[in-house]
């Protein structure tokens, strides 16, 4: 599976604990950035990344702000863009068997890297159920 992974500055340190633990179990990981913590407008991360994604060159991504809030509602402009913000393990897992999300947002400022690392690992590895949900999926879609 291939991941891509942005922030702001706000997400900045969040991002790198990511990329870092994610590197460690052997996940393909791409950091588009930023390579500073400098202030930056987190849309002209939101945006190529969930493009990156819609087009298929990567599998998922994950975007990091302060909140994540900013992050998701960009990323969920791009059409094909299923983007969740989570901040707790059972909405990882939910997003993906029920929404089949290809995107993940989460706030710095809400959550440790802790918490973030293990929501991450729940949302990476759970299926998408289908069946019901693909009915209401393709709603969103059309
Ligand atoms: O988009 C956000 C809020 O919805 C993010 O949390 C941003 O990181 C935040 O707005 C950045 O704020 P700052 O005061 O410029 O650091």
């Amino acid at each position: 599976m291939k991941v891509i992974i942005a922030s702001d500055h706000g997400g900045f340190n969040l991002k790198a604990s990511v990329v870092a633990a994610l590197k460690g179990k052997g996940v393909e990981i791409t950091d588009f950035g930023p390579d500073t913590a400098d202030s930056v407008d987190y849309p002209d991360y939101a945006r190529p990344v969930a493009d990156k994604v819609a087009s298929g060159e990567f599998d998922r991504g994950i975007l990091v702000c302060g909140t994540g809030i900013g992050m998701s509602i960009s990323a969920n402009k791009v059409k094909g863009i299923r983007c969740a913000l989570v901040h707790d393990t059972f909405s990882a897992r939910a997003t993906r068997a029920h929404n089949n999300s290809n995107m993940l947002a989460m706030g710095e400022r809400v959550i440790g890297p802790g918490l973030a690392q293990d929501i991450v690992d729940v949302w990476l590895s759970t299926e998408y159920e289908g069946g019901r949900h693909e009915q209401r999926v393709c709603k969103i879609e059309e």
